[in-house]
């Protein structure tokens, strides 16, 4: 399997040299040449492997022979060790219509660990393998830098540096980032939104003298690798749901951001996974329901939610999409991308939106609906959830049909978002992990939304 970029303007790579570049070297974002098929056949065979036997298959179909099964092997037993289930994404029955996937049983309680845990392996791995210099570099509204760090903390060969939104992440998330005392981990916390921490790393990957300099490589889910192993807990999810779902057609709820989880459930779907509908589920910062209702991919203004992980307006994966909608024609995507650039937007045909309702449906739910939902399932369910899963929760309630069913993505525990649990007069105990959290020092610079001064803070920091 070789990789390409959707701007059609880099020389195919192998997957090593795809997880290296991460973003692709003409701003683009890698894909693989073609998406392998899963015969249904081999997926009635995939139906009854564990977690990990399962993610080996996945990632057989897009490694080719680049890192031997024996050694692939000892990456998945070492990702997850770390995880709370023995079954790494359980998936609990609510009712008859609902299943949740809980993705929040990795160290750092979200479902970014799902795919970090494997990718703080994979960078070790390339690092003594192939002498590799791994300086990360990422952004994150919470969830991916505390996952990220945990996921390389103390490795060497490795230093990471992470930019949050200062003040904009929930308490949990920035202990979780901030309490790490090892060398190689760099904290800076950006006077502005997580568009803006996106934005400065975008524009430092796309410079190419200084992404090479400094050896940069990227965590966020511009990196093809994020994708591949989330994608994986879609055919995990699915198996599952399938179980008990008769001839009612499955559904998932995922609640979304940047794109990268759903889009990886674009790519499952795409590989064969008869997955009926795509639920984009987001909160106020609702540019993916827009664009599903209307057709108009518009930024909107940034709006601080219960659900932070999601006060996302640019969601960066989206590109990956345009690259398949547009039927793969990457001079296309450049166009799309450009406008977005100098217009702002994106516009499509109301022809082309019906091509989109086929695989999506969408919802943006309110800060009020996030409560309410928790409050009721807390009350009817005994199931407390966390805001972004309400938002996903809000979304399968508005978008599920009589004869489906639907599994809702968990992102995250709650106990990582106290702030609005505690608004519905829960008291919730934290899990030990968490708790002893709140006692430690923290580490972090806080720095102006300025790339002049983050450029001089990761000098120092990567020399
Ligand atoms: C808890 C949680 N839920 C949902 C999301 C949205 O996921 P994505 O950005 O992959 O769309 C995020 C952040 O990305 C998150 O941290
Ligand atoms: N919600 C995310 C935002 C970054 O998303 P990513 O999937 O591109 O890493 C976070 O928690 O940081």
């Amino acid at each position: 399997m070789r990789y390409i970029s959707t701007r059609g303007r880099v020389e195919a790579k192998g997957f090593i040299d795809t997880v290296l570049m991460g973003l692709a070297d003409d701003g683009g974002l890698m894909v693989p040449e073609q998406i392998p098929q899963v015969p249904v056949a081999t997926l009635e065979q995939w139906a009854t492997l564990s977690y990990r036997e399962l993610l080996l298959e996945v990632f057989a179909l897009y490694i080719n022979d680049e890192i031997p099964r024996e050694d692939l092997e000892q990456l998945v037993e070492r990702s997850y060790a770390s995880f709370r289930h023995p079954e790494v994404t359980p998936v609990k029955k609510i009712n008859e219509s609902l299943s949740i996937l809980e993705l929040f049983h990795g160290p750092t309680f979200a479902f970014k660990d799902v795919a970090l845990q494997f990718m703080g392996e994979f960078y070790s791995y390339v690092s003594k393998k192939q002498n590799e210099i791994i300086h990360i570099l990422g952004a994150t509204s919470g969830d991916t830098g505390a996952a990220a760090i945990q996921g390389v903390r103390g490795k060497e060969g490795i230093k990471i540096c992470i930019l949050h939104p200062h003040q904009k992440v929930s308490k949990v998330q920035e202990l979780q980032m901030t309490t790490v005392d090892d060398e190689n981990v760099l904290n800076l916390s950006v006077k502005g939104n997580f568009d803006d921490c996106q934005k400065v790393i975008k524009d430092l990957f796309a410079d190419l003298d200084f992404k090479g300099k400094h050896h940069l490589r990227a965590i966020n889910s511009i990196n093809f690798v994020r994708i591949l192993a989330q994608t994986v807990y879609y055919f995990y999810a699915y198996f599952r749901a399938q179980e008990s779902a008769g001839t009612k057609k499955i559904n998932v709820s995922v609640p979304s951001g940047n794109f990268g989880n759903i889009f990886s459930g674009f790519l499952a779907k795409k590989m064969g996974l008869p997955i009926h509908k795509l639920i984009i589920a987001t909160n106020e910062n609702n540019i993916l329901e827009r664009f599903v209702k209307t057709g108009d991919y518009k930024p909107g203004d940034f709006k601080s939610t219960y659900s932070p992980s999601m006060d996302i307006q640019v969601a960066s994966n989206f590109e990956r999409y345009l690259y398949y909608f547009v039927g793969e024609d990457a001079a296309k995507v450049s166009e799309y991308m450009n406008n977005l650039k100098t217009e702002g937007r994106i516009v499509i045909s109301a022809e082309d939106l019906q091509r989109v309702q086929q695989d999506f449906e969408a919802l943006g739910a309110s800060n009020e609906q996030c409560l309410e939902l928790i409050q009721k399932y807390k009350a009817e369910y005994d199931y407390l959830l966390d805001p972004h899963t309400a938002c996903g929760i809000a979304a399968y309630e508005a978008h599920n049909g009589a004869d489906e069913v639907c599994v809702t993505f968990a992102t995250a525990h709650p106990a990582k978002f106290d702030e609005a649990i505690r608004l519905v007069d829960i008291k919730q105990q934290f899990p030990a992990e968490i708790e002893q959290l709140f006692s430690k020092p923290q580490h972090q610079q806080v720095v102006e939304h300025d790339e002049a001064e983050i450029v001089r803070q990761l000098e120092a920091f990567y020399a």
